[in-house]
């Protein structure tokens, strides 16, 4: 009979989890999973090249409901390839669907999704080191039962529309396709100006009257689906086109009241995707914008503040951007000094189309570039101050290729002695198999964080707080994060991976990861962490540590003697 532990024990058997964390600064209520948490951090201050480091430890209390919602997420731009893969996709996990393909039988999956198909370390069992899904971590949505709907300029049922994207499998298309016809997208907002005029030949299917009215129209709709689905939440998040950059202009957008304002008077400048991200925030809806344009202009984000609504963003970095923030963290990190990045690539889906005008391109290029300027920022030795990679990025739409998008990035770098490493990468990424993963996991996890709140542990219970409005946990998914203001920007994949791994953690009262293994580093390892030993090589071993122990034990006696010998002489 294990111990009993008075937090977990009474519990009712319907709320148990995969993970139980014995502790007593972790409790377990219906409701709530409460943990007790020290957030150790490091205060520097630099004087003439010098630094004093002060270890700092605040005491935090994490609160996470337990109860997992019915979870419905709406797609701007649901007609879209990534809007009719990622719904297909659920469809054929649910129904555990599987097709014929020239290599074989292939089955439903989540494969490029962090939260269905990465795992987490939760720490040392009998037999080493002890990984779980990150799924099972905390109580999380289960992606199969998301229920998908949502707004397209294009008419298209969402069947015609998953022919019209050209990437999944026939054999997988035909399975789906009587379910996806039942599917239409909702009349959405179309300004022709904020996208490539190439788009007009698919906007058959949009709303008119004020900019006002359409919000309006937007959060009715919102409730509608809610209500029809008999949803307890929904999150919005924007799947359309890449626009053009919106002018921030004080006294139109730079307050959440200007802007507000300026939507009332059907200001010209305010975006569609702004105009959604408003109506969400309105229907107190988080909001997600998978592309890289400036929907959270200064007066959405107070204003997603002001009503302690999450938004997050932007751009997702799904393919050679995702490849960038790990190779180049890498070079960086090893003391080597990328000095010349080329990302060019070529793709042929309707979003190459629509980024082959030069003010959508403008938007991506954007996104694309900053991605390095953390890590360049991190190391002086490398890069004097301000001194950046040549950096250029190229992207130019071939319809042939579709949505099997070619990246061919060139990383130039100098190592020791005058040296130069050139490292050149053929990156086939298929566009839309790669960011449905992280649709998933954007909603997923912003939905989690719905349900944490924290606080400094000195502070009474009325003093919880939600995470700050720019869920910046989200960065992981985005190439252009979107984070408080004045806070800094992470690219890096790991540290992101670290960051979300241990603020979860941190839910079940568990220390970070640190990687040291200490464990495995001491002269003599404790038995209990031999686990990769046979075990004939086990009892080797222990007879060799006993000898080293002995021994041991023979030099502190010679020592000893040696010094009573010595103390009797006189220097
Ligand atoms: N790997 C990736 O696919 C990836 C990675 C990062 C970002 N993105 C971004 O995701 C977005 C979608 O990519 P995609 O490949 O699905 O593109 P897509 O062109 O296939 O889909 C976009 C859809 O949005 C619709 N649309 C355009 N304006 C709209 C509006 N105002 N309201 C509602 N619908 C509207 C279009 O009709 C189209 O169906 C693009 O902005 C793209 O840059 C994609
Ligand atoms: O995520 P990533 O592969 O670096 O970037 C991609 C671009 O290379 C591609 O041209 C564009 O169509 C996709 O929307 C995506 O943004």
């Amino acid at each position: 009979m294990s111990p009993r532990n008075p937090s977990t024990d009474n519990l009712p058997a319907a709320v148990t989890d995969t993970v139980t964390v014995q502790s007593p600064n972790v409790k377990y209520t219906e409701q709530y999973i409460e943990s007790k948490y020290e957030y150790q951090t490091t205060k520097v201050e630099e004087t003439c090249g010098r630094f004093t480091v002060t270890p700092k430890t605040e005491s935090y209390v994490f609160r996470t409901e337990r109860q997992v919602p019915r979870l419905g997420v709406m797609l701007v731009g649901w007609g879209g390839n990534n809007g009719t893969t990622v719904t297909a996709a659920v469809l054929a996990n649910k129904s555990k669907l599987s097709w014929h393909t020239k290599e074989g039988v292939r089955h439903a999956d989540y494969l490029g999704s962090i939260t269905q198909a990465s795992t987490v370390s939760l720490g040392t069992g009998p037999e080493g080191e002890v990984f779980i899904p990150f799924k099972s971590l905390l109580p999380m949505v289960d992606a199969n039962d998301i229920v998908f709907d949502g707004w397209d300029i294009s008419s298209l049922n969402m069947g015609e529309a998953m022919k019209r994207a050209q990437v999944l499998d026939y054999n997988l298309q035909t399975q789906l396709y009587p379910l996806m016809t039942k599917m239409k997208p909702r009349p959405s907002i179309y300004i022709p100006e904020f996208i490539a005029a190439n788009q007009k030949d698919r906007a058959d299917n949009c709303l008119t009257g004020t900019k006002w009215e359409m919000i309006e129209k937007i959060r009715e709709d919102m409730r509608d689906f809610k209500r029809k689905q008999q949803l307890d939440k929904i999150i919005v998040l924007w799947t359309a086109n890449t626009e053009r950059f919106s002018d921030v202009q004080e006294g139109l957008n730079d307050t959440a009241e200007n802007l507000l304002a300026s939507i009332k008077k059907d200001a010209s400048e305010v975006s569609p995707s702004t105009l959604f991200a408003v109506a969400s925030i309105l229907e107190g809806v988080t909001y997600i914008n998978g592309s890289p344009q400036n929907t959270f202009v200064p007066g959405v984000i107070e204003l997603a503040e002001q009503k302690r609504v999450f938004i997050g963003g932007d751009d997702f970095k799904s393919g050679q951007t995702k490849m960038k923030s790990v190779l180049v963290d890498f070079l960086v990190s090893a003391g080597i000094k990328p000095v010349s990045i080329v990302s060019y690539n070529h793709l042929g889906n309707n979003d190459g189309k629509n980024l082959s005008a030069p003010q959508t391109f403008r938007s991506k290029e954007i996104s694309k570039t900053n991605v390095v300027d953390d890590m360049v920022a991190s190391n002086s030795i490398l890069y004097k101050p301000n001194e950046k990679p040549d950096h250029c990025v190229v992207i130019k739409y071939v319809p042939y290729v579709g949505d099997s998008k070619r990246a061919m990035d060139e990383y130039t770098s100098e190592i020791m002695m005058g040296g130069r490493s050139t490292i050149v990468i053929h990156n086939t990424c298929e566009d839309s198999l790669l960011a449905s993963p992280l649709i998933l996991d954007l909603a997923i996890i912003a939905e989690l964080c719905e349900r944490i709140q924290l606080r400094r542990a000195e502070e009474s219970e009325k003093e919880f707080q939600r995470f700050n409005s720019a869920l910046s946990m989200l960065s992981i998914l985005c190439k252009a994060p979107l984070t408080p203001r004045g806070t800094p920007v992470s690219n890096a994949f790991f540290r992101q991976k670290a960051c979300i791994e241990n603020i979860f953690r941190a839910c079940l009262g568990l220390s970070p990861l640190n990687h040291m293994a200490l464990e495995y580093k001491m002269e003599v390892i404790a038995p209990e962490f031999q686990h990769c030993m046979s075990k004939a090589e086990v009892s080797t071993h222990d007879s060799q540590i006993s000898t080293m122990k002995k021994a041991a034990v023979k030099v502190v006696q010679n020592e000893s003697s040696l010094q009573a010998e010595g103390s009797n002489k006189v220097f």
